[in-house]
């Protein structure tokens, strides 16, 4: 059960939270990541940003379970991601979080809507969710479709596509089965300025219609004011603010 403060409406319940947050990467001498608090809400657009190699991408990790804290702890949903084991968080990120990488982790010899639809085949509640226009299929080619994707490459492996085609293939596959929370890491580095747009009008407004919070991390400031919150890592991160002083 959450042991989190739960807000009346679904719009204002915490969905990530992390609570003196710390992790080290083995072997290095300073923590990567700590943080004493941060929380986002179901339908939250926080735009994460700050210089190279302050923690935004470790920090997605956390978020999503991929690492876990040394200290302290991440909530997904009230669920303290250390107290479940590898299978375990495996089976909830996939039910419960939509992860755009920043290398895509497209399965390269899958064709292109098998990888939009893996998800599905992990979790009931993805298949489910998305099956109720019809079935998932359906779905996944409805979402290819509002990425721009053409039609002549949806039964192509995923290894034959340009990089920016894969960007928008894993922005399919993150938002399939309406996840609670949507991570993006650096998801429109490759696109040119008119699929950059409709890539973000896509994942925004998905992620609005279904109260998804989404997670974007970018360096990219021309597209920060589509989103509702901004937050500097550093202002949040001491090691970072730390490392910082130390190279100053
Ligand atoms: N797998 C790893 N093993 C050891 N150290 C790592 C690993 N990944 C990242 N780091 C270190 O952690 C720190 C933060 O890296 P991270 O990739 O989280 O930064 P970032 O803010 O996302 O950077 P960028 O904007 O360049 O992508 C860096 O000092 C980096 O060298």
């Amino acid at each position: 059960m959450s042991d989190l403060p739960q807000a009346g409406t679904s719009a204002l319940r915490v969905v990530l939270a992390a609570e003196a947050l710390r992790f080290s990467w083995p072997g290095a001498k300073a923590p990567c990541i700590d943080i004493e608090a941060f929380r986002i809400t179901a339908g939250e657009s926080v735009f994460l940003h700050g210089p190279s190699g302050c923690g935004k991408s470790t920090l997605l990790s956390l978020l999503a379970g991929v690492l876990v804290a040394d200290e302290g702890r991440v909530t997904l949903l009230g669920h303290d991601w250390s107290k479940l084991s590898g299978t375990q968080r495996d089976r909830s990120r996939v039910a419960h979080v939509g992860y755009i990488f920043q290398q895509f982790n497209l399965l390269p010899y899958l064709s292109v809507i098998d990888n939009v639809l893996l998800p599905c085949r992990f979790s009931q509640r993805r298949e489910a969710n998305a099956s109720r226009s019809g079935s998932s299929r359906g779905e996944a080619e409805h979402l290819l479709d509002q990425m721009g994707l053409d039609r002549n490459l949806w039964k192509r492996q995923a290894l034959q596509l340009s990089v920016g085609q894969q960007q928008r293939v894993a922005a399919a596959r993150a938002l399939i089965g309406q996840p609670e929370v949507v991570i993006a890491d650096e998801p429109t580095s490759a696109l040119d300025e008119d699929r950059r747009e409709a890539f973000l009008d896509v994942l925004l407004t998905a992620c609005a219609e279904h109260h998804s919070a989404l997670v974007f991390v970018s360096h990219d400031q021309r597209i920060a004011q589509r989103f509702a919150r901004h937050v500097l890592l550093p202002e949040i991160n001491r090691a970072a603010t730390n490392a910082m002083a130390v190279d100053a």
